[in-house]
C-alpha cells in the first residue's frame, strides 16, 4: 500500500519488482486508487504484480499540491475502510504481509488487528527520519520552536543519533508554517513505526551507514536498506522519444536537465527569474515543465533547449550528453542523480529536501547549492542564477572535476549495492526470507 504520490508509488513498485525478480513464488498486490490506476496501469510489469483499486475518496492527484494537509487529512481518514474491505476479498489465501508506506497512518493498525505482519517503507533518508523521530530532543536543546531565518539558523545540531552535525537552518523548519502543519500530521505514523514487524528504506546502506545503523539498534525487529529503488534495469530501453533524438545531437556533458519533482512548484515570480537566469546563462538544457509548459516554451524561445511535459528522467540523466542535474532534491530524484553519476544543483522546496540538499553538497560533495532566501517570494535573483549555473557545469574547473569525479564513485557504490552479494541485493533477499518464515 504506497502513499497516493507520484515519489512514494515510484519506489514502492520498484521494490516490488525486486521482490518478484528475486522470489519465483512471490506474488504481488498492489493498491492504488482508480485514478492512480488511469496514470501507471499501463506501465510494463512483471505478471505476478497486479493492481487492486480503492476508490476515488481523496482529492485528485491533479490538484494535490493546491491543498495538502487537506490530501493528508484525506488519506488519513477515507482510505482504512476500502482497505479492509479490499483485505477482507483478498482472503485466499490472505495476504502474508502487508508492506506499507510508513505515511499511511492507518496500515500498521490494520495489520495489527488482522494478525498480518506490516512491514514500512520509508521513502526517503534514513536521516531525516532519525530526525522526525527523535524531534523532541530539537526542544530540549532551545530548537523547537525557533524564528525561521533567525539568529539560530547558524548553529549546528549535533546531538540527535543518526543524524550528522547540521545547521539548524539547513533542517526542515517543523516548528513553523506549512511544514509544521504536514509535520503534525505525520507524526503519529512515527510514533506507529514502532508496532512494525519490518522497517525498509530506498536508501544505500554506504551512503547512510550512520542513520541506518541508528535504527538497527533502536527497533527490535529487522531494518533493511534496499535501495536505490530506482528504475535502473529499464534505462536500456529501445524506444526513441523526441527528447532522447534531441540529446542524441547534443554534445557530451553539456545538457543540464532541470526539474523541480512531480509536486510543488515555486510563485510566478521566482520562476521568471529562473528561466531568465538560465537563458543567460547560455547553458544548454532539457526542463521538464509540468504543467506550464507552452509557456515556458514561450518564455525560453530562442534558447538552446528543450521543454517537456514529462521524460522518462532515470534514462535521461543516464544519457551522456546531460552534465548536470537541477533537482529540488526529492529523494528518489537525488537517488536517480547518484546512480548516473550526475553532479547536482539543489533547490530544495520543502519537507526532507533541504536535509538531502544538504547530504549532496556538505556530506557526499556532489553538487552545489543554490542559496536562496526562506519564505520570500523571489527566493534568488536571475544574475546570481546565472553565474552559478554557469560555475556549476563548468566540468573543467579543478571543483567541477573534482564533484563528477566523486559522484562517479557514489555511482559506482550504488551499482555494487544492487549487483549480486551487493548490501541491498542481500537485505532485499534477507527480507525475502524473513517473510517466508510467516505461517
Ligand atoms: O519528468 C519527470 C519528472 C519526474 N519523474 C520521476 O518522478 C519521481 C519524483 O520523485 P522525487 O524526486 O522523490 O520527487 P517528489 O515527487 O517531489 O517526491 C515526494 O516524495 C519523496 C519521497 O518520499 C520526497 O523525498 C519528496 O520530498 C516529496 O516531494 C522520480 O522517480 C522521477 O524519476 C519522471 O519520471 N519524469
Amino acid at each position: 500500500m504506497p502513499w497516493p504520490g507520484r515519489g512514494h508509488i515510484n519506489p514502492m513498485m520498484n521494490l516490488c519488482k525486486r521482490l518478484v525478480l528475486r522470489d519465483p513464488n512471490l506474488h504481488v498486490t498492489f493498491v492504488v486508487t482508480e485514478e492512480w490506476l488511469g496514470l501507471i496501469g499501463s506501465d510494463p510489469k512483471p505478471d505476478r504484480i497486479q493492481f487492486a483499486t480503492l476508490p476515488n475518496l481523496i482529492p485528485s492527484e491533479l490538484g494535490r499540491a493546491n491543498d495538502f494537509l487537506g490530501f493528508i487529512d484525506a488519506v488519513h481518514t477515507r482510505l482504512e475502510e476500502p482497505f479492509e474491505r479490499l483485505l477482507d476479498r483478498l482472503n485466499s489465501p490472505s495476504p502474508t504481509v502487508i508492506i506499507a508506506d510508513t505515511n499511511v497512518l492507518w496500515a500498521v493498525s490494520v495489520g495489527t488487528r488482522r494478525n498480518i505482519p506490516v512491514a514500512s517503507l520509508w521513502t526517503t533518508s534514513a536521516t531525516i527520519l532519525s530526525l522526525f523521530l527523535q524531534s523532541d530532543l530539537l526542544q530540549t536543546h532551545g530548537h523547537f520552536p525557533i524564528e525561521p531565518s533567525g539568529s539560530k539558523e547558524d548553529e549546528i545540531v549535533d546531538y540527535i543519533p543518526g543524524l550528522s552535525p547540521t545547521r539548524l537552518g539547513d533542517l526542515p523548519q517543523i516548528s513553523h508554517g506549512f511544514t509544521h502543519q504536514a509535520f503534525n500530521r505525520f507524526k503519529p505514523c512515527f510514533d506507529q513505526l514502532s508496532k512494525a514487524k519490518y522497517l525498509l528504506f530506498p536508501s544505500v546502506y554506504e551512503l547512510e551507514p550512520k542513520a541506518i545503523d541508528f535504527f538497527k539498534s533502536k527497533f527490535g525487529f529487522p531494518v533493511y536498506s534496499t535501495g536505490p529503488l530506482i528504475p535502473f534495469d529499464e534505462v536500456n530501453n529501445r524506444s526513441e522519444p523526441d527528447y532522447i533524438k534531441w540529446l542524441e545531437l547534443q554534445p557530451k556533458s553539456s545538457v543540464l536537465y532541470i526539474s523541480q519533482g512531480s509536486f510543488l512548484s515555486v510563485s510566478e515570480a521566482q520562476m521568471e527569474e529562473i528561466v531568465e537566469g538560465v537563458r543567460e546563462s547560455r547553458v544548454r538544457f532539457i526542463w521538464v515543465a509540468r504543467g506550464g509548459e507552452s509557456k515556458l516554451k514561450e518564455a525560453l524561445e530562442g534558447s538552446q533547449g528543450l521543454v517537456v511535459s514529462w521524460c522518462d528522467q532515470l534514462r535521461v540523466l543516464c544519457h551522456e550528453s546531460v552534465g548536470g542535474f537541477w533537482t529540488h532534491c526529492g529523494y528518489n530524484s537525488t537517488m536517480e542523480g547518484i546512480y548516473s553519476g550526475k553532479p547536482m544543483l539543489t533547490f530544495p522546496l520543502f519537507w526532507d529536501q533541504s536535509l538531502n540538499a544538504k547530504m549532496i553538497v556538505d556530506e557526499w560533495r556532489i553538487g552545489m547549492r543554490i542559496r536562496s532566501k526562506k519564505n520570500a517570494e523571489v527566493l534568488i535573483k536571475r544574475d546570481e542564477i546565472k553565474g552559478l549555473v554557469k560555475r556549476f557545469m563548468d566540468g573543467e574547473s579543478e571543483e567541477g572535476k573534482e564533484m563528477r569525479r566523486r559522484v562517479c564513485d557514489l555511482s559506482e557504490i550504488c551499482r555494487r549495492a544492487v549487483a549480486k552479494s551487493g548490501s541491498s541485493h542481500v537485505n532485499i533477499d534477507a527480507f525475502i526470507e524473513d517473510i517466508s518464515k510467516i505461517v
